[in-house]
């Protein structure tokens, strides 16, 4: 048979689903605000598990479901300058906020509500506005306080996130020396949170010693990840594409030089769930809903945690969430895991970490009901042949005397109601023996490793010398899931880069040079990334098991210029990691009224004048080569660095437009005028086309509308 009737069988069912998905009566063609919040079985199959305690609690839960969800934000809370931001946001912002909200509501200033700061997120750093996305997107008075969140977001200074979705990480409690595995991280505003934490002591470690891995099954969220942690710049990150339920064992090396199997000390499971937490945010739910989801679901939520509990270090901690309320997907999968590991996991109560947090003990009792909660079953025996391969055995409550020993109680199960957020669940469990199945000997593991550990290739042959090349296992397997990724490839020794980079920015020699990397193999490098040195051992001993999307921060890029012989500049995304490292040599410091006239010059074609600059600054300038330096702002509140170049004859900061409004909002500088109204520019645009129409209509034209106005 030629190739050309040949049908690719994955191809030919993906399209056949979204035909399917395109006639099915599911879909949604109502938009949002149309939607019924109305859904019989959903209604029925809570009320049987008695998730409120009493009527009057189940009406409001029933009220609160319906309405839309609030937006809520937090605050970076390991930069520098996190709280006089903090101190912006609660006077200017909310003055703006209170001024557009009375605006919108057309009710008097007094009468707004103030937004709420979330009692249980550590430092007054995170807050609930009465409003939601829509009212913000689409809101004109609003428009100022919309630009403020996307830019500071943007800028890494902020995150936007579901208030309930905070809690998770708050739980793992994680430490800048923790070896953290995100399970199911797309797309990745609990990953941003773990990396913060790890982040969390600048002071004490230049580079935290941990690591957060963060893994999706799904190859294109994968790179929602890679965006989500470049707003953070961590070289201690990295990015993997797995299934996690099969997430392979990953090798490191001891300080004694010694192989072992990676074992981590916090893991969050974050697992895929039906989501019925989230109908204020997603209506469509109302329409979708279904039992049937959350039984299929709970085999895969079980096999997720199964292997986190497997790759746990013992007395280390397991985080457990969903987005739903259902007792399928919540306590009977923390039930089944803790009796078939017989008291090798623990539930915690971390109620202490979440002062003032609203929420109710995990259930220990449910029921299970049939696709159409027609029919209700207290155990299995109970439950039809016929549906006997999608509700388990394992689904059922324990039996009460065995319920007691197990702690369900210790979950915690929020209701919508409880504080006007999403519906969520979360266990923290601890680790407290080994599994008899785990494996923890690496010798299987790195004997497959060594038969591909050097690879022939006419690039790393040279001189007749076979050189082990790092990025070697990568290239030469084959493609994992979607496309294949570029290699690793780290610095050798005496790499000649290197040598000139170190002379040229004064680095210090405890910058290792072997964590920097580039993503292609060549001897003109383009960009030169940094990582950890425990990423670096995980990225070069496991590439070839587990399929790495991403890691390092760009650190330097290259910027030939005629005036310096040094071929490149500093990357800002790399500036939190090798500011740490440099010494004077490439530094200027100015000050507030320098740095405001820096910034606000965009046009790259001029850059500014050294003349214009304070004396000291330019005096600074005189002693400084052309090419890449830092400039560096302190004043009592904080410390700013920013990537700066030194021309023959200028000074220029390389910031983007959102980290300019960022540090111009912080400077007490007005960052309107880069601003855009995208009401005002949409008039704008309308008008202008609205006058080419005019203008070009033919005379004929002209005349008809205008004898058709005097007959109107
Ligand atoms: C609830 S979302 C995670 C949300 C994320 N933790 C956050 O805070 O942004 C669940 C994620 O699990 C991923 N997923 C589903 N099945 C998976 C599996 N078997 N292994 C790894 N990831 C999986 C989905 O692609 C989805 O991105």
């Amino acid at each position: 048979m030629g190739r050309k009737n040949k049908q690719n069988p994955f191809a030919a069912k993906k399209r056949q689903k979204k035909e399917q998905a395109a006639s099915g009566s599911d879909r949604r063609t109502e938009p949002y605000e149309e939607i019924k919040r109305d859904n019989e079985k959903f209604e029925k199959y809570y009320c049987l598990q008695n998730i409120c305690l009493d009527s009057k609690e189940w009406q409001q839960f029933l009220i609160t479901i319906r309405e839309n969800l609030p937006s809520a934000f937090r605050v970076t809370g390991f930069k520098d300058e996190a709280k006089a931001l903090l101190n912006i946001i609660k006077t200017e912002l909310f003055a703006e906020y209170i001024r557009g909200v009375a605006e919108l509501r057309g009710i008097p200033a007094d009468n707004v509500e103030h937004p709420l700061c979330l009692p249980w997120y550590p430092d007054g750093l995170a807050y609930q506005l009465h409003l939601t996305r829509k009212d913000i997107r689409r809101s004109e008075p609003l428009y100022r306080l919309h630009n403020f969140l996307i830019n500071e977001t943007n800028a890494g200074a902020i995150s936007r996130q579901e208030a309930v979705s905070m809690i998770p990480p708050i739980v793992l409690d994680v430490k800048p020396t923790d070896k953290v595995l995100d399970m199911c991280a797309a797309p990745g505003s609990k990953t941003a949170q773990l990396i913060e934490a790890l982040h969390s002591e600048p002071e004490k470690y230049r580079i935290p010693p941990g690591f957060v891995l963060a893994n999706d099954v799904d190859n294109n969220r994968c790179y929602m990840l890679v965006h989500q942690a470049k707003r953070l710049n961590s070289p201690c990150f990295l990015v993997t594409n797995h299934d996690s339920a099969y997430f392979p064992n990953l090798v490191k090396t001891e300080t004694n030089g010694t192989k072992s199997v990676m074992k981590f000390n916090k893991i969050l499971c974050d697992v895929p769930c039906s989501g019925d937490g989230t109908l204020r945010k997603n209506p469509d739910i109302w329409l979708k809903w279904n039992l049937a989801q959350a039984y299929n679901l709970h085999g895969i939520q079980y096999r997720i945690i199964r292997r986190g509990a497997e790759m746990l270090e013992i007395g280390g901690r397991l985080v457990y969430s969903t987005c739903s309320l259902n007792p399928i997907e919540n306590e009977a999968v923390i039930q089944r895991i803790i009796t078939d590991y017989e008291g090798g996991l623990e539930i915690v109560d971390a109620l202490h970490l979440l002062p003032g947090l609203k929420c109710m003990p995990g259930m220990t009792e449910w029921k299970l009901a049939s696709k159409d909660v027609d029919e209700v079953y207290s155990k299995f025996e109970e439950v039809p042949e016929k549906y006997h391969t999608i509700i388990r055995p394992s689904m059922f409550p324990l039996p009460k005397a065995q319920m007691e020993n197990l702690g369900l109680e210790k979950c915690i199960r929020i209701l919508p109601h409880f504080q006007d957020t999403g519906g969520f669940f979360v266990a923290v469990l601890c680790k407290k023996r080994q599994f008899p199945h785990e494996i923890n000997d690496s010798k299987s593991l790195l004997s497959k490793k060594t038969e591909v550990e050097v690879v022939k290739t006419p690039e790393n042959i040279q001189g007749g010398e076979e050189k082990s090349i790092p990025w070697g296992p990568q290239r030469k397997r084959r493609r994992l899931h979607g496309y294949k990724e570029d290699p690793y490839v780290f610095f050798e020794e005496n790499d000649h880069d290197w040598k000139e980079m170190q002379e040229f920015f004064d680095l210090d020699s405890s910058l290792n040079y072997r964590c920097l990397l580039t993503r292609c193999v060549t001897e003109k490098k383009k960009n030169v990334y940094y990582c950890s040195e425990l990423i670096r051992d995980l990225v070069l001993l496991n590439e070839d098991s587990i399929k790495i999307i991403n890691t390092g921060v760009k650190a330097f890029a290259r910027c030939e210029n005629r005036h310096t012989d040094h071929p490149f500049r500093l990357a800002q995304e790399g500036l939190q990691t090798t500011n740490a490292f440099m010494g004077p040599k490439r530094r200027v410091e100015i000050d507030k009224d320098d740095l405001i006239l820096l910034l606000k010059c965009t046009d790259p074609t001029k850059p500014p004048s050294t003349t214009l600059l304070k004396e000291s600054t330019q005096e600074r300038c005189k002693e400084l080569s052309v090419g890449s330096c830092i400039i560096k702002y302190t004043d009592k509140r904080f410390t700013l660095n920013v990537v700066g170049w030194r021309g023959t004859s200028s000074l220029r900061a390389y910031v983007d437009k959102n980290e300019t409004m960022h540090i111009m909002r912080l400077l007490g500088v007005d960052p309107s005028e880069f601003e855009i109204n995208k009401y005002e520019k949409a008039r704008e645009e309308a008008l202008k086309t609205a006058e080419k129409t005019l203008n070009e209509l033919p005379a004929n034209d002209m005349k008809c509308s205008e004898d058709e106005a005097e007959n109107n």
